[in-house]
Parts: structure tokens; sequence; C-alpha cells
């Protein structure tokens, strides 16, 4: 068995790794912290674990965390990198759910998340954990930074096209989440009468997630001759349910010979954790709700140039914990899918 630890086990995302890894075949959770609710069992919290996990919240420790085989951190940013360089020291593998290890340079990460990073020297040893696209460096990685949310529902739903080089020009993000995307921490913008019946955008002059996502496009496309130099324009939004991200991405693709819906189908033909659906469908958040999937569809409306992805998952899955899971699965030389398989909440 491996025995994993999880650094911030109240939240939303460390609820949700402990919720999944209840029934993993082949991980025991033998560490879990939180500092306001040290003492506690998990069962206390969170009362669908009852039975399932005989577990109590202790204080963040670093050599208590160095006991395990691999530590998830589901902490707000720029908690992990404190605490990153001692446990790989120690032979600990590590994923990060949160941004601490996405970006490659330490410049982007400061201007972006606004303090100097604690371990800029390890920025190169962080494999992206987006396995889809770069499954082989996970296997062999000792530290994964988790993929952001939107950035993973994006990033899958544009894989495709920009491994192949076909876009061109700009590409436009459009995306709204759930509001379990904010975290579980008490905030004045989360309650129920700030965001219920009502509907926003966010961010537009620039959210963090921008430069994630386009790092990774970059990443895609440089086998192709065309690396993507155009403009990319990312709108979160913040939408009235609990959890699920859609994507809807513009690109234009004057190619006209390709069949992109077999480009897509034989892209993700053997990826467990997404699916492609048939021509003309949309995806419906519901549709992945508590489960680790990716489901999308692609569309070139009216015959023109430009093709729409539409893309979802649920943030607090693939976006975040099934997605981490999904990672350590790799890193440990586990079956890809152990401990994923359930399907969506009906209805
Ligand atoms: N929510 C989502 O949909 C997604 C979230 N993420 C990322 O995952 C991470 C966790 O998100 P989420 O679960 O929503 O966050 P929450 O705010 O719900 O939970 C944060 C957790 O971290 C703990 N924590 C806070 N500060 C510290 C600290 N200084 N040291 C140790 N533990 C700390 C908290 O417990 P306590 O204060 O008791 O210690 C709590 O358990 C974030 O980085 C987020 O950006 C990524 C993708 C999706
Ligand atoms: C709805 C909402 O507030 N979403 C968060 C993003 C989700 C998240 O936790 O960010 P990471 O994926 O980078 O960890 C936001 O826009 O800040």
């Amino acid at each position: 068995m491996i025995k994993a630890g999880i650094v911030g086990g109240t939240g939303y995302t460390g609820a949700e790794l402990l919720r999944l890894l209840a029934v993993h075949p082949e991980v025991e959770v033998t560490v879990i912290t939180s500092r306001k609710e040290a003492g506690k069992p998990v069962s206390e919290l969170y009362p669908g674990l009852r039975g399932k996990m005989d577990i109590a919240y202790s204080q963040p420790d670093d050599d208590v965390l160095a006991t395990c085989d691999l530590v998830f951190f589901a902490t707000p940013n720029g908690i992990a990198m404190n605490s990153v360089p001692k446990l790989l020291e120690k032979g600990v593998k590590v994923v990060d759910l949160a941004a601490d290890f996405r970006l490659s340079n330490a410049e982007d990460w400061k201007q972006w998340y606004g303090i100097d990073h604690a371990c800029p020297e390890m920025l190169a040893e962080a494999v992206y954990g987006l396995p889809e696209m770069n499954r082989e460096q996970i296997q062999s990685a000792q530290l994964v930074a988790n993929p952001g949310c939107y950035p993973t529902a994006a990033q899958l739903g544009l894989l495709p096209l920009m491994e192949k080089g076909l876009v061109e020009g700009n590409i436009i993000i459009d995306a709204k989440s759930g509001v379990s995307g904010a975290g579980r921490e008490a905030k004045v913008a989360s309650l129920l009468c700030e965001v219920s019946e009502s509907f926003k955008a966010y961010g537009v002059p620039g959210h963090r997630h921008l430069p994630e996502i386009r790092q990774g496009l970059g990443r895609m496309a440089v086998n192709t001759a065309g690396a993507f130099g155009g403009e990319l324009v990312f709108v979160p939004h913040l939408v009235p349910m609990i959890r699920g991200i859609h994507a809807t991405s513009y690109v234009s693709v004057k190619d006209h010979s390709i069949d992109l819906q077999a480009l897509y189908e034989n892209r993700f033909r053997d990826e467990p954790f997404v699916d492609v659906l048939p021509a003309g469908s949309h995806p419906e958040t519901r549709s992945v709700k508590s489960c680790n999937q990716c489901r999308l569809s692609v569309h070139r409306p009216q015959g023109g140039d430009t093709v729409v992805i539409l893309s979802v998952i649920d943030n607090l899955v693939k976006g975040a914990a099934g997605q981490a899971i999904q990672n350590m699965n790799i890193m440990c030389g586990l079956n890809e899918t152990a401990g994923l398989e359930a399907p969506a909440l009906m209805p």
C-alpha cells in the first residue's frame, strides 16, 4: 500500500482527495493536516466519511509528512514551496494541487502570484501534470504540478489542434466555473446571497491561469512549424452552481480539409478520462459531476473558419483531486484509473 499524506485536508479539494482515496485499492491515507481542526476525526467535519476513513487531522509537520510515500498539497498558493525541498530530499513524492510549480519561470510566478518563489531551482524539476499531454514525464517525476481547473478544461479542448499546428491567429477561451472553485474559506463573494440568481465575468484584464494556459499551449505546439504566437484571451465567469467548469474555446482553423471529429476521436481514443462526444453534441457539466472525466465536442459552425470546442470537467475532480490521483497512479506505477472509475453522479 502507498502511504499518502494530505496537507490541507479540510478544504474542498482536500476533502475530495479523501473521498476518492477512501476507496482506492492501493492507497492508505496516513497523515491529514489542518491547523484549525487538528485533533478532530475527519468524519466529524465530513460525516459522509464515517466508517470509511478512520483518521484524525494533525498539525502540518514536515517530519511527519516525510513518513509518507507521497504527499498531496491541497493548500493555498505559496505554501507547498516551503516544504517541497525537504520532502524531495527525503525521497517523498509530491503532487501540488496549487500553482507553486506550474509556471516554469520564477519571474512569471512573482508577477502573477505576487510573492518571491521559495525554491526557484525546483521549477525545472517539476513536471506539469496533464497526463494526456506528458504522461511519460510524469512516470519518472518526483514532483508534479497539478494543473489549474480552468487550464485543464481549456488545454484538453485545444490539445489536438495545437499539436498539429492547425490554429491560425488568436485563441479565445470563455470559461465558467461553479463556486467551489473559490475554495471553502469564508468570503463574502462566495455567500449564497452574492452568487445565486446571478452571473458574472471576472479577471478580464488578466487572470493567473492565463500564463499557465499560454505556457501549456506553447509546449503542445513545440513540434509544429507554426508554434503558437497569437493572442490568448481568457475570460472566466462565476455561475450559480456548486461544481463544474464549462470552457468554450474559439479558434481559427482555415484548413477545411481536416476532419475535426476524426482528429479528436483519434487523439483521445486511448485516453481513459477524455470522452469525445458525437458530432453536434453539447456536453453538460452534470455529465461529469464527481467523476474524473473531461467530456468535449468540436464544432465548425456554418462551415466557417472558426472552430468552437466545448469542454466540461468537475473542477474538484479532473480539475483538482481526481487529476492529482491520476498523477499519483502514474508516478507510483499503479493502474492509471485506480480509484477513479466511478461514473458521474446523476442527476
Ligand atoms: N477549488 C477548486 O476547484 C480548485 C482548487 N485548486 C487549488 O487547490 C488548492 C486548495 O484549494 P481548495 O481546496 O479549494 O482550498 P480551501 O480554501 O477549500 O482549503 C485550503 C486548505 O488548506 C489549509 N491551509 C490553509 N493555509 C495553510 C497553511 N498556511 N499551511 C497549511 N495548510 C493550510 C486549510 O486548512 P487549515 O487552515 O485548517 O490548515 C484548508 O484545509 C488551492 O491552491 C487552489 O488554488 C486547484 C484546482 C481547483
Ligand atoms: C470560481 C473561482 O474563484 N475559481 C478560482 C480558480 C480555481 C482555483 O482554485 O485556482 P487554481 O486552479 O489555480 O488552483 C479563481 O478564479 O481564482
